[in-house]
């Protein structure tokens, strides 16, 4: 039997950023289809506000300093594009200032309203973790 507590775990940081409206920013990463929360992995030994304050600038260009960022909590969902694995992910909200600017490792960045957000491809944190509690209706 497979149960997600056999699956590989993926320690990742990811940001829920919103702008003045409540759109969401989402970033889809090159040769992949779903869009998912800014972020990535976190390296070992390293913090995970730290994590995501390196995977911010390295994707977006935004300089965030690990101490603003708001925990949110640890989460666990299925892996966007591993079948064999799961996330478990540290999630923290953060303001930005400034227009983020994808590096060549995002295909697209959009932002998106959580209520325009059923036709998209996303990924099970997103659309399990993130949208339930930043505003779309069930
Ligand atoms: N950033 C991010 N990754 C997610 C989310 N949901 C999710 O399943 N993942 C998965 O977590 C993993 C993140 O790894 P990554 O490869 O993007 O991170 P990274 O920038 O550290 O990459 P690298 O290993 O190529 O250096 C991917 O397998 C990705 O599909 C999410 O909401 N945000």
């Amino acid at each position: 039997m497979v149960t997600t507590s056999h699956s590989r775990t993926i320690r990742i940081a990811a940001a829920v950023i919103q702008d003045d409206s409540g759109k969401l920013l989402l970033v889809r990463k090159r040769g992949t289809t779903t869009f998912m929360q800014a972020g990535g992995k976190i390296e070992p030994g390293e913090a995970p506000a730290v994590a995501l304050a390196r995977e911010l600038r390295e994707e977006l260009g935004i300089v965030v300093d690990p101490a603003t960022a708001s925990h949110l909590g640890s989460f666990s969902a299925p892996a966007a594009n591993e079948p064999d694995a799961h996330v478990e992910a540290e999630l923290f909200e953060l303001s930005i200032a400034g227009e983020p600017i994808p590096a060549a490792e995002i295909e697209e960045m959009i932002w998106l309203h959580p209520e325009l957000a059923s036709n998209m491809e996303l990924a099970p944190l997103t659309a399990d973790i993130v949208l339930p509690r930043y505003g779309r209706q069930p």
